[in-house]
């Protein structure tokens, strides 16, 4: 048995998103999103599942902080939907939609818990999808203007944010692999949303600052750690392309001001420009305070000319995997921190890590025993990480419960806490008592 303690001040908590959670889709006064209407396109969504009931979080919020105050975090990660706030994306501003996060935000700072807010997470109001999504300017400033309303609303009682949440999602999964909304298939849509997204991120920065918001702001990449299937040059090279595209595609013109060239280059072989105007990567490099990491899984990729726009693929080396499907490799974690450091030694939490394992209830409880695994493998990976120097200041699991994720509908299950959807009960799994020990503790004993 081995004890790894934890900082004093490290922040422990756990993560949802709006769309995931909150169902009440036709309530409050809120605007039809992207993904409604992605989830109501046959043959998109797993069984057909969709977010307008979900886990009832916009009604159950405060059952939900009473699970929060028993786990014993001090820190929850959670997004504001847009379509609550300005219904059509730019117009009017719903004032009952404020309320309902006024309400939510004050009860958790009643139960003693941070609220760490991120500001998109991939509910886009239909009406801005409508001309063009994150491609139109239209839409990116938009989102300043929606930044602003809560900036302004939220200023001293939310101290932590994030203004995206996986950007190779909004711009790569869900606009070149089609997988998520709005389910484009095309590489230039692809760039023109990422770039997009980046100029929105950094003038809602310069906002921040000019509107003096309390706490600190910044954005939360989706990691793909890759090591080479061989020595080749090219396997080293589709292993260099599909960690970029996640990150360095994003956090260059963040920290560095411009596009890695190496995948500038790659892109315009393949005819696809970055629409680049005046000021653009000046605004996108405004400084940022803190960065959130999303971790699941990693990859061992070698070199395919047919395999997409990478030539990247995962062989699949028989790891144990996830009910998802995804390969259980923490050292992937542990790599990707270092590889990070090149931007700096900037504070870092992890916004999300979980596993997706599918146990139900048997007899009053699931024994989710591969997800207490999965856990005390990353937990163990963040201690190294923290020994090493690293500024890696908080953890987040993803995710508090089980809720919609994504095309996968209701049938994959990331939650420290089991739902029924049917009857919204919520039961602890066993993996939320060995995490409220981790928690009560700050210490993590292994069974090696
Ligand atoms: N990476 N290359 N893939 C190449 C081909 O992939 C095909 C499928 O791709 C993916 C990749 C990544 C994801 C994903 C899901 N979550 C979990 C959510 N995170 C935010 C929060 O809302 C959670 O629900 N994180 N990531 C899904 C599908």
């Amino acid at each position: 048995m081995t004890i790894f303690q934890f900082p004093q001040d490290f922040r422990w908590g756990t993560a949802t998103a709006s769309y995931q959670i909150e169902g009440a889709a036709q309530e409050g006064g809120r605007g039809v999103s992207i993904w409604d209407t992605f989830a109501r396109t046959p043959g998109k969504v797993f069984n057909g599942d969709n977010g307008d009931v979900a886990c009832d979080s916009y009604h159950r919020y405060e059952e939900d902080i009473e699970l929060m105050k028993k786990l014993g975090i001090n820190t929850y990660r959670f997004s504001i939907a847009w379509p609550r706030i300005i219904p059509d994306g730019d117009g009017e501003i719903n004032r009952e939609g404020l309320d309902f996060y006024h309400r939510f935000v004050d009860k958790l700072l009643e139960a003693g818990i941070e609220p760490f807010c991120t500001l998109y997470h991939w509910d886009l109001p239909q009406t801005l999808e409508d001309i063009g999504g994150w491609g139109n300017r239209r839409t990116v400033d938009a989102f300043v203007k929606y930044a602003e309303v809560i900036f302004k609303e939220f200023s001293g009682k939310i101290n932590f944010w994030l203004t995206f949440n996986e950007p190779w999602c909004i711009a790569f999964l869900s606009n070149l692999l089609g997988i998520h909304a709005p389910g484009n298939k095309d590489l230039q849509t692809s760039i023109n949303v990422a770039h997009g997204l980046l100029v929105a991120h950094g003038k809602a920065v310069q906002s921040f600052r000019r509107l003096g918001t309390t706490g600190q702001i910044g954005i939360a990449p989706n990691v793909c750690w890759a090591e080479p299937y061989s020595k080749s040059p090219e396997d080293q090279a589709a292993c260099d392309r599909a960690i970029a595209l996640n990150t360095d595609w994003f956090l260059d013109p963040i920290y560095k001001g411009s596009y890695p060239q190496f995948m500038v280059d790659w892109f315009e072989k393949a005819g696809a420009t970055v629409p680049i105007q005046e000021g653009d990567m000046e605004i996108i490099s405004q400084p940022i305070d803190l960065l959130g990491i999303n971790y699941y899984t990693m990859g061992i990729n070698r070199f395919n000319p047919e395999a997409g726009a990478l030539q990247s693929e995962e062989v699949d080396m028989g790891l144990t995997k996830t009910d998802i499907g995804w390969p259980v490799e923490s050292r992937g974690l542990y790599e990707f921190m270092h590889y990070l450091q090149k931007y700096g030694n900037v504070d870092v939490y992890i916004t999300e890590n979980g596993a997706c394992i599918n146990d139900d209830l048997e007899n009053g409880k699931i024994n989710d025993d591969r997800r207490i695994a999965y856990y005390e493998q990353h937990l163990t990976q963040i201690h190294r990480i923290i020994n090493d120097g690293i500024n890696l200041k908080g953890y987040m699991a993803w995710s508090l419960m089980d809720n919609f994720e994504w095309a996968e509908g209701y049938r994959m299950r990331f939650g420290l806490v089991h739902v029924d959807y049917r009857s919204l009960v919520r039961t602890p799994k066993e993996s939320f008592y060995w995490y409220q020990n981790v928690i009560k503790n700050n210490w993590l004993e292994t069974r090696i």
